[in-house]
């Protein structure tokens, strides 16, 4: 099976090369486009737009930073539109908001062509080995379509019915893991200042209900101050500000997330945009020394 592939940015190269790996044939596009390099050493081939891209492939799969980007793969010059017809789909996995994902599957089906949204959860390290849960919504017939691919990339595909609701569900998700690493980086702080030590309060909270992979996988590192990139921080951000913009129109009260958005900005006014989501340890030690 071919598929294409735009945006080869932390998921986009782990879910290529999987795919790769799996015996998938794939086309990929980056705008920087020189990240195309490792995976053509990998046996991908390169379209020069997305609208090339489209052009080769049966089912093209999208992961972009944020809202603007997502758009504009598809509605620039060069854009997935312009190849877009009947017979093709585009299945965008970005985390963007329920409006983006609506925008971009109007585009879509107004060519003639098939949307789904396939939003992810799970980071580098589980879209390099199909690990990832995919939360797809919109067109069924595409999701039966690139089943053989969805089972390569991750370990459970969700069908949540009409486009948006893939994008909620992420966003909602999204907001409750910022909202964990913000307590868990102030319980670390809270820790030490008090006297304890953090690294035995990461065996205990391993031991108890409060045991998770998040605070397993990222403890040890956060407390070396290791932030290498697997979820970048200005995404995290990304997400609680749109999953508070969805809590704007459903008028639903959400002053912990609105917290945590406050301290991902000061992160980022920090300069940690681009280390991994953890690094908001580094803006909650940050507020102690100024308080
Ligand atoms: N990393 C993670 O753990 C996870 C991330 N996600 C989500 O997946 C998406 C991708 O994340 P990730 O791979 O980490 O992000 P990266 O920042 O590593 O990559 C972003 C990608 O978007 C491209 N891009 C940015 N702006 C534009 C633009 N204006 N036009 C075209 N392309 C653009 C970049 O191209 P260029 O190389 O040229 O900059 C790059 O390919 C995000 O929505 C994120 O929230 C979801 C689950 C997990
Ligand atoms: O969006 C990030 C993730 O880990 O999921």
């Amino acid at each position: 099976m071919e598929v294409g592939l735009l945006g080869l940015g932390i998921m986009g190269k782990a879910i290529s090369m999987n795919l790769l790996r799996n015996g998938f044939k794939v086309v990929v596009w980056n705008r920087t486009l020189s990240k195309c390099d490792e995976l053509v050493a990998h046996g991908a081939t390169v379209g020069e737009s997305p609208a090339e891209v489209v052009k080769k492939c049966k089912i093209t799969f999208g992961m972009l930073a944020d809202p603007p980007a997502a758009l504009s793969v598809v509605f620039d010059k060069g854009g997935v539109l312009e190849q877009i017809c009947p017979g093709k789909g585009y299945i965008d996995m970005s985390t963007v908001d329920p409006e983006t994902s609506a925008k971009i599957s109007e585009g879509v089906t107004s060519k003639g062509g098939v949307f789904l949204e396939a939003p992810v959860s799970g980071s580098k390290q589980p879209a390099e080995t199909g690990q990832l849960i995919i939360l797809t919504a919109g067109e069924k017939a595409l999701y039966d379509e690139a089943t053989p691919a969805l089972n390569v990339i991750g370990k459970k595909s969700f069908f949540l019915g009409q486009v948006g609701n893939g994008a909620k569900m992420k966003l909602v998700v999204n907001m409750i893991m910022g909202c964990v690493m913000n307590s868990f980086s102030e319980g670390l702080v809270l820790a030490e200042k008090s006297g304890l030590n953090p690294h035995t309060l990461l065996d205990v909270l391993d031991l108890g209900a409060v045991s998770s992979p998040l605070i397993r996988g990222k403890g040890p590192a956060m407390l070396q101050s290791n932030y290498s990139p697997s979820f970048p921080l200005k995404h995290q951000q990304k997400d609680i500000r749109l999953a508070l913009g969805l809590g704007d129109e459903n008028a639903i009260s959400m002053p912990i997330a609105a917290a945590a958005n406050e301290t991902f900005k000061k992160a980022r006014s920090l300069g940690l945009g681009d280390l991994d989501f953890s690094a908001v340890f580094e803006a909650v030690k940050d507020l102690q020394r100024l308080s």
